[in-house]
C-alpha cells in the first residue's frame, strides 16, 4: 500500500518498502530495534504529507531514510520516478533535491557565521552561483523565507535572531540548492507558541509558490490537520492509518489515530481529556505479535494478537487503516463502528 497524497503523474520522492533494523547488542545476543517497517509512501509536488506519531514510533528513522543519511535494511528510493543509486555522485545529486529541515534552528546554524555565510555556502558548493550573483541570489533566498526587506538580516548572527527567524534561515539554507522535497522533522516544536504558525504558514506558501514535495513530521495531530493534505498515522514502526487530512481528523478509523486525537490540545474541550487505550508504546526489539496495537486496543480481539492486519479501506476516500475492525470478516458488528464518539461509549 502506498501512503500520500493522491496525485496524476510521477511523484517527486517515492519510498518502496522501506524498512529500518537497527543492530542492538543486549543481554550478549544480537538483536534489531524494528525502527521502520516496509513503508510506502508517494509525496508528490505541491503537495504536504503529515507523518504523525507518538514518541519512538518511527517517524525521524522515516526521514532520515528519505534523507539517505542512513541507509535502509531494505527498500529503495524514486526521485522524479528513478530509482536512487548510492555513488557518491549520484548522493551529492540527491541531497541537492531533497533538503532536511531540523528541529533545532540553533543546532543547525553555526554561531560564528552570520546569515549570509549561511546562505551564501550552498550557493557555491552547489555552483548555485556566479561569484557577482551571490549577494543578490542570498538576499533573494530571505525574501522567499518572508524575511524582508533582506538588508535587515544578511549581515546578522544567529545569536540575533528569534527562533522563528532562525528556522526561517535554516529553511532559506535549503532552498538554495534548489531542492524539490523538503523534509521538516518537527520544525515548529522547539518554537514559542506565538510564532509556530507563522513558519507553518511558510511551509504551506512554499508548497503553494515554489511547488514543493514536503513531508512534515510531527507529533501534534492538529497542527498536522491545519498544514497537510494527508495524514500518515505511524505506531511502532509501521503506518496504520493514512488518508485526507480533514477525513482522518474528523472520522478516524483507527484506535490508534482515535488515541492521539483523544489527547490533542482542542482549546474548545470543556471536559478533561480521557485517553482510551492503556499503557505505553511497546518494545521495538521484540514487537507485540499481530497488530502492534493490540496490547494497548481497547477493542482488541483474538484475530489481532494473532495476525498483523493488512490496510485495509475505511469509510472517507482514500482513507485505509491497518485494523481488523474494518474487516467484514472479522469485526464484531457492536464494535465496527469505532467513531471517537461510539468508542467512549464503550
Ligand atoms: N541509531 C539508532 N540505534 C538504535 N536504535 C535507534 C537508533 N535511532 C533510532 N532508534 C530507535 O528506533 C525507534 C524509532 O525512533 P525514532 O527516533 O525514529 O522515533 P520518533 O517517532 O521520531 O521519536 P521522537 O518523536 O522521539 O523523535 C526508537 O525505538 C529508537 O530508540
Amino acid at each position: 500500500m502506498v501512503h500520500g497524497p493522491k496525485r496524476p503523474g510521477t511523484p517527486a520522492l517515492e519510498a518502496r518498502n522501506l524498512t529500518k533494523h537497527f543492530p542492538v547488542h543486549q543481554f550478549g545476543g544480537r538483536q534489531v530495534v524494528h525502527a521502520v517497517e516496509d513503508i510506502s509512501l508517494a509525496l508528490p509536488e505541491g503537495t504536504v504529507t503529515a507523518v504523525v506519531g507518538e514518541s519512538g514510533s518511527g517517524k525521524s528513522t522515516l526521514a532520515r531514510l528519505l534523507t539517505q543519511l542512513i541507509k535502509p535494511t531494505s527498500g529503495e528510493l524514486l526521485l522524479d520516478g528513478k530509482a536512487v543509486g548510492t555513488s557518491a555522485k549520484e548522493r551529492r545529486d540527491y541531497t541537492s533535491h531533497v533538503h532536511l529541515v531540523l528541529q533545532d534552528p540553533f543546532s543547525s546554524l553555526n554561531s560564528v557565521h552570520s546569515v549570509r555565510y549561511h546562505l551564501e555556502r550552498p550557493l557555491k558548493l552547489h555552483r548555485k552561483a556566479r561569484r557577482g550573483e551571490l549577494d543578490e541570489l542570498a538576499k533573494s533566498l530571505l525574501e522567499r523565507v518572508a524575511l524582508s526587506p533582506a538588508e535587515t538580516y544578511i549581515d546578522k548572527f544567529p545569536h540575533e535572531l528569534s527562533g522563528g527567524q532562525r528556522q526561517r534561515i535554516a529553511i532559506a539554507r535549503g532552498l538554495a540548492v534548489q531542492p524539490r522535497v523538503l523534509l521538516a522533522d518537527e520544525p515548529v516544536s522547539m518554537l514559542d507558541v506565538s510564532i509556530r504558525l507563522g513558519v507553518l504558514n511558510l511551509l504551506d506558501d512554499l508548497r503553494e509558490r515554489e511547488r514543493l514535495a514536503i513531508l512534515y513530521v510531527t507529533h501534534d495531530i492538529a497542527s498536522a490537520r491545519y498544514l497537510a493534505d494527508t495524514v500518515v498515522v505511524m505506531y511502532a514502526g509501521q503506518v496504520v492509518e493514512s488518508g485526507p487530512a480533514t477525513q482522518i481528523t474528523d472520522s478516524p478509523a483507527h484506535p490508534y489515530t482515535q488515541l492521539l486525537l483523544s489527547a490533542a490540545p482542542d482549546p474548545s474541550r470543556t471536559e478533561a481529556v480521557e485517553l482510551r487505550g492503556r499503557g505505553a508504546p511497546p518494545s521495538l526489539v521484540n514487537p507485540p505479535s499481530g497488530c502492534r496495537f493490540h496490547p494497548r486496543c481497547p477493542f482488541a480481539m483474538a484475530i489481532c494478537k494473532e495476525a498483523a492486519p493488512p490496510a485495509l479501506p475505511a469509510a472517507g476516500d482514500d482513507q485505509v487503516a491497518a485494523c481488523w475492525l474494518l474487516s467484514p470478516d472479522h469485526a464484531p458488528a457492536a464494535a465496527a463502528d469505532t467513531t471517537p464518539s461510539s468508542a467512549a461509549d464503550q
